[in-house]
């Protein structure tokens, strides 16, 4: 096939050596892994380098990046000027000087200079901008001020609404609130929780807070008994996520039930396709369209593709990084379904790796614990599927793996976008097969658009065609096995695994 001889030429041209499964250089193109060479800049040892990050965890509020500014469009009637400092929020909107004290960040970023004003002018948002630019500060704040400074009046209802697809971005927007008001609050702030869900749902009068972070499906089942008689701000975060087959009819009946109600909507994302772009901005009235490198990945993220050959060579990759060094953590690594992140997780167990893995399949209280976990270095490499790669923030997570080829380019945008945040560096390496021959096509226009070095053989590649596009979208490439346990241990480890599965149908939402 054309695309392998093309292949074949440029990794050959890589000049790096070629493995077996069994770790013997070979010449045959089959069944190759090929090291991966940039990981070859570092190889000092985890443990040193994990105390290193912890370090750099700790560093004063001074040594924060400042994020560097991007092609950028801002369309609509009246653009309002964008913010230069964040101490212009005192003088041009009167906003506290203790509320901007509470900003640890030298200048705003590139998003938040353009839609805070925009926000607190009282326009619709719709912002498309890299993953890792700040896009929660760029609405928490300006809604933070307006609640503060009591606009609202002093009803009880819910007077913002923020809309995220997973509880853990839940979690994190609750924390960039607390972070920003903390000791001054006028207002309250809560996640509808599993608990907050029963409360409402069965104590007349119970309050669901002045700001009401949710998720479609569970907020759904709470509609009729919230008041949104005050309702002033929608924010739907992750905007294209939430308009996904997954979520669709509960965020349509989410938006049908709030119709006319709503006074300012904010939509935003890493990636907005042109038809939620259209959706969007039917529901808007005279938006500010903010567009920042869109359809890009960020900038900050070194991309590399590797033809791992089998789904054999792909685990040999993994132990080999494991074994120089190179897998630095905090580590992430994607797949595509929930048995594979199972099964590489017990490989990874079973090679003694600090590893977890998360899912859908997990309960709240073990994705909650995997998190905080991983977020204090307490795991090193974290497994996971899709459900990890929207929205969140874990500091200096080093390595993006994807294991599998995301099924889309908005995947493969979010998932790379772990890394690389807040205008650091990161790094992404996406593994694949003879079986990804057009999904890989994807990956590598995402690169080009975003600006990659790309090797010779990627430029002819060409592009997905729609049809095609939609059927990865639907339907995940079919892989062998990763799993190279004896057969009673793998049926052991997917007993425990099932096992966890019906923990959640009777514990989760
Ligand atoms: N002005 C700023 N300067 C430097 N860092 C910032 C600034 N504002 C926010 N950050 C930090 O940048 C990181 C990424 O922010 P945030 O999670 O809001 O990104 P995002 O654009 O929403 O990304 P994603 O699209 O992946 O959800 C956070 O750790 C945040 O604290």
């Amino acid at each position: 096939m054309d695309f392998f001889r093309l292949l074949s030429r440029g990794t050959k041209l890589d000049n790096a050596e070629a493995f077996t499964k069994s770790g013997k250089p070979v010449e045959d193109e089959d069944n190759i892994i090929r090291p991966l060479d940039f990981f070859h800049t570092h190889s000092t040892p985890a443990q040193e380098v994990r105390e290193k990050e912890i370090k750099r965890q700790s560093e004063p509020e001074s040594h924060v990046p400042v994020i560097p500014y991007q092609k950028s469009k801002t369309t609509g009637n009246d653009v309002p000027h964008p913010l230069t400092t964040f101490q212009d929020l005192v003088s041009r909107f009167q906003v506290s000087e203790s509320l901007v004290s509470r900003i640890k960040f030298p200048a705003p970023t590139q998003i938040q200079s353009e839609a805070i004003p925009g926000i607190l002018h009282d326009r619709d948002i719709l912002a498309s901008a890299p993953t890792g630019s700040g896009k929660t500060l760029a609405y928490v704040l300006p809604i933070a001020h307006i609640l503060q400074k009591g606009q609202q009046g002093s009803t009880n209802g819910i007077k913002a609404l923020i809309l995220v697809p997973t509880k853990e971005l839940a979690t994190q927007v609750l924390e960039a609130f607390t972070i920003l008001t903390r000791g001054a609050t006028t207002f309250k702030v809560q996640v509808l929780t599993k608990s907050l869900l029963a409360r409402v749902t069965s104590e007349a009068g119970a309050k669901a807070g002045d700001v009401l972070i949710a998720t479609p499906l569970r907020l759904v089942r709470a509609l009729a008994v919230l008041d949104f008689g005050s309702l002033r701000h929608l924010v739907l975060d992750e905007a294209d996520k939430l308009f996904d087959p997954a979520f669709a009819p509960q965020t349509d009946d989410i938006l049908a039930h709030l119709r006319g109600r709503t006074q300012q909507k904010i939509f935003l994302s890493a990636t907005l396709p042109s038809s939620i772009e259209t959706l969007a901005l039917n529901l808007m009235t005279a938006p500010l369209r903010i567009l920042i490198s869109p359809g890009q990945a960020a900038a900050t993220v070194a991309q590399k593709l590797v033809y791992a050959g089998s789904e054999a060579g792909k685990l040999l990759a993994i132990r080999q990084m494991l074994k120089t060094g190179d897998l630095t953590p905090p580590v992430l690594i994607f797949l595509q379904s929930i048995e594979r992140a199972n099964a590489l997780f017990h490989e990874l167990v079973y090679d003694g790796v600090n590893v977890d893995v998360i899912h859908g399949e997990r309960t709240e209280t073990q994705r909650r614990a995997v998190v905080e976990r991983f977020k204090k270095a307490e795991v090193w490499v974290l497994i996971c599927t899709d459900v990890f790669a929207r929205g969140i923030d874990v500091h200096g997570v080093n390595l993006v793996i994807n294991y599998d080829v995301p099924q889309s380019a908005q995947a493969y945008i979010h998932r790379i976008g772990r890394t690389g945040r807040a205008g650091k560096q990161g790094k992404a390496v996406t593994f694949f097969t003879k079986d990804d021959v057009e999904s890989v096509k994807i990956v590598v226009n995402v690169m080009k658009e975003s600006g990659c070095e790309v090797q010779e053989w990627m430029t002819r590649l060409g592009k997905v065609d729609k049809k095609t596009k939609k059927q990865l979208k639907r339907k995940p490439v079919e892989r062998d096995d990763i799993s190279t346990q004896p057969k009673k241990r793998k049926r052991k480890n997917q007993s425990r695994d099932k096992d966890n599965g019906r923990e959640l149908s009777t514990k989760d939402e």
